[in-house]
């Protein structure tokens, strides 16, 4: 497997590659693979005869240096993992300097309001960090395709707005949520978890099924009343915000609309680690 470490190493990949013109999905990761993690890179190996996934914990997006300093790292088992898969893949895993230079720093976006509500509210400046970044690898890569994962949706819809605004000319496919058998989103926060709670775990996506069997018949207010009551009743949870919110939007629902989709997104402590849900409400 090729491991590039420097943008120009990634240049001349992509150069050969299109003069061949050979197809090419990026796979954009900070590490410590999972299961979900190689659903999106099996699924990008499906689609285009090469594959680039990258592997580098961004430093701009994360507004808690704490939460920086304790992220999994696994280069060795990552590569590993990776190994086993079929398909062309390579792998893009730069050093902080390669990607930011002297200058470790966010570029301003305007996401149109799409970064104001829920994780952008809550980690400031965190999408910032996450647009320079997946602009900065989509533009040196140039793939056809880019892959993300639904567990992160509000990221989903900053990138697709990111690349629309830059005018990056790139498929970006959502990808579905990879679970533990007891429901738990596959993150690799999960690892830091500690083992004492994680039978906890399965609780988030209990609530947000739970509240999806009843958005049919309950107002969007009663429903996020109800998932806070049951997060407030728990006593190993911290509930963050639970907030029910236009799918493509993402704007916080007032009243419901016909022939709109909604989702509903959780973000909670457990054992100090934040773990972040959501799900299709209709
Ligand atoms: N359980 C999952 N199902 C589908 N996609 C996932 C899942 N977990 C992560 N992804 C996607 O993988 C890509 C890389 O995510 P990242 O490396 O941040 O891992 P992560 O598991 O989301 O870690 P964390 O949220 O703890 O930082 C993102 O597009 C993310 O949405
Ligand atoms: C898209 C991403 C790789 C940018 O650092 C990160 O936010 C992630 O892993 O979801
Ligand atoms: N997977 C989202 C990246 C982050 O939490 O910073």
């Amino acid at each position: 497997m090729k491991v590039f470490k420097t943008r120009e190493e990634v240049r001349e990949f992509r150069e050969a590659l299109r003069s061949k013109a050979v197809g090419l999905g990026l796979v954009p990761t900070m590490g410590a693979l999972h299961t979900g993690h190689l659903e999106l890179v099996r699924r990008a190996a499906s689609e285009n005869p090469e594959v680039l996934v990258s592997i580098f914990v961004n430093p701009t997006q994360f507004n808690n240096p704490r939460d920086l300093e304790n992220y999994p790292k696994s280069l060795e088992e990552d590569l590993a993992l990776l190994g086993k898969l079929p398909g062309s893949i390579s792998v893009f895993a730069p050093e902080i300097a390669e990607m930011y230079g002297d200058a470790i720093a966010s570029k301003h976006y305007d996401f149109k309001g799409l970064d104001r509500v829920m994780e952008g509210a809550y980690r400031p400046g965190h999408f910032d960090g996450v647009g320079t970044i997946v602009e900065a690898l989509l533009r040196v890569v140039l793939p056809h395709r880019a892959y993300f994962g639904e567990k992160d949706y509000q990221q989903l819809q900053i990138v697709r707005q990111m690349v629309q605004e830059e005018g990056i000319t790139v498929e970006i496919i959502p990808c579905p949520i990879v679970r533990e058998a007891d429901g738990l989103a596959m993150s690799s926060r999960n690892r830091l978890l500690p083992e004492a709670l994680r039978g906890e775990a399965g609780f988030i996506y209990q609530t947000l099924q739970q509240a999806k069997g009843r958005f049919g018949t309950e107002s969007a207010a009663k429903v996020k009343a109800f998932a806070r009551e049951r997060f407030a009743s728990h006593p190993d949870f911290e509930l963050e915000y639970v907030e029910i919110a236009g799918a493509e939007d993402l704007r916080p629902v007032r009243r419901k609309q016909k022939n709109k989709k909604y989702r509903v997104f959780v973000a909670a402590y457990l054992g100090g680690v934040r773990l972040i849900d959501n799900i299709a409400l209709n």
